[in-house]
């Protein structure tokens, strides 16, 4: 449904800045109704990414193929037209103040020439969708994050797309909004069929949501994948945002990682090392989590007592699908810090800033 290949966006030098390659050689690819996250550190290209999977920005080089058409051939005129397959929600929602909930989700019906009658019935059926039927006189100021989330996600679904772009649209929410708008996002998901890219610094979301992610680092695809797979790679720098390796401090015996799925539980490879070999293993540290509506688990485990049987026990639950490595200090990426800056003095994240200038979002 998305496919980027070899994108770049050069900034040019401007006011005495110099020239910014914001993304640089990104391919990438989305199937139809993948839910596919996009992380990084801040400036590592995010947002640039997502405006250039609408084409509110142009690639300085590369092709973007959105449901089958190539937009980067488009004129201005037919990117317009091509934009109506990809809606967008922003972290600060972007709803016209002066409208109520439903004049907001109209306008763009309003934009593309649909009839008052339609349009009416059309908005009500998004408001119904997004759980706020009874909300759709409110003005913005009178409904709280999640709500305003909610009428913007109805906004972008407007015009049917094929494609939702998710810019940080729970980074400015309380943890229960958050979870009602991608519980949300999953139920639209569900019903329309939509492929969702979501841009986010926050891990949670991704491993809450998500079927697959990739890792930007200046502009670059450093990692990724379907999470399943990530998290079973040998030290890749995605798995440890998405899972921390417990750290290795002790250096009591042999230390051994190893990555837990529901295929290969911590159970069983506790049972092989120590019941069936007899060896003294104790968990030094690790963790848990609900990934992509799997469990995976990262454990330390010292063992000691190694007579030679360690290495043969590794092999024997490697080739029954666990990935067990041994570990040593510093062997494994660090998880590299992906909190937001601070908003400016206007009170706007930088990138909604800048999205904000633009001529396309302000219509
Ligand atoms: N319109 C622009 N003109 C010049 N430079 C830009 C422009 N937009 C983005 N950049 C630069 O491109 C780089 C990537 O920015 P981008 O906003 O895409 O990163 P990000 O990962 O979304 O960051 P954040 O998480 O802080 O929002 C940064 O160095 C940024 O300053």
């Amino acid at each position: 449904m998305i496919e980027l290949t070899d994108v770049r966006k050069v900034f040019p030098a401007r006011r005495g800045a110099a020239e910014v390659t914001a993304v640089d050689g990104v391919s990438l690819s989305v199937a139809a109704g993948e839910f596919a996250g996009v992380v990084g550190p801040s400036g590592s290209g995010k947002s640039t990414l997502a405006r250039l999977v609408n084409l509110l920005e142009r690639p300085t080089s590369g092709r973007v193929v959105v449901d089958g058409q190539v937009l980067t051939d488009l004129d201005d005129d037919g990117v317009r037209k091509a934009r109506r397959t990809v809606g967008m929600v922003f972290q600060h929602f972007n709803l016209l103040d002066s409208r109520t909930a439903a004049g907001n989700v109209e306008h763009p019906l309003e934009l593309a020439g649909m009839g008052r009658a339609e349009r009416r019935a059309r908005v009500a059926d998004l408001l119904d969708l997004v759980g706020l039927a009874d909300r759709h006189g409110s003005r913005p100021g009178q409904l709280s994050g999640g709500q305003k989330q909610r009428v913007a996600i109805a906004r972008a679904l407007a015009a049917r797309p094929k494609v939702l772009l998710c810019d940080e649209a729970t980074s400015a929410l309380d943890p229960a909004s958050t979870a009602g708008v991608l519980d949300l996002l999953r139920q639209v998901r569900a019903e329309l069929g939509l492929t969702v890219l979501l841009i986010t610094h926050e891990m949670a979301v991704v491993r809450a949501v998500c079927d697959s992610a990739v890792l930007l680092d200046r502009g670059k695809v450093v990692d990724g994948g379907p999470l399943a797979e990530v998290l079973t790679r040998p030290h890749s720098p995605l798995a440890a945002q998405l899972l921390p390796a417990p750290a290795v401090t002790d250096t009591r015996g042999d230390l051994v990682r190893i990555t837990v799925t529901e295929s290969a539980p911590e159970g069983r490879v506790l049972r092989t090392l120590a019941g069936e070999l007899g060896l003294d293993v104790e968990i030094v540290g690790g963790s848990v989590e609900t990934v992509a509506g799997r469990r995976f688990g990262r454990l330390l485990l010292a063992v000691t007592g190694d007579d030679g049987r360690l290495d043969p026990a590794l092999q024997r639950l490697r080739d029954g699908g666990s990935l067990v490595e041994r570990a040593l200090p510093g062997d494994e990426p660090v998880p590299v810090d992906l909190t937001e800056p601070e908003p400016d003095p206007a009170g706007q994240a930088p990138a909604f800033a800048r999205l904000l200038d633009s001529p396309d979002v302000q219509r």
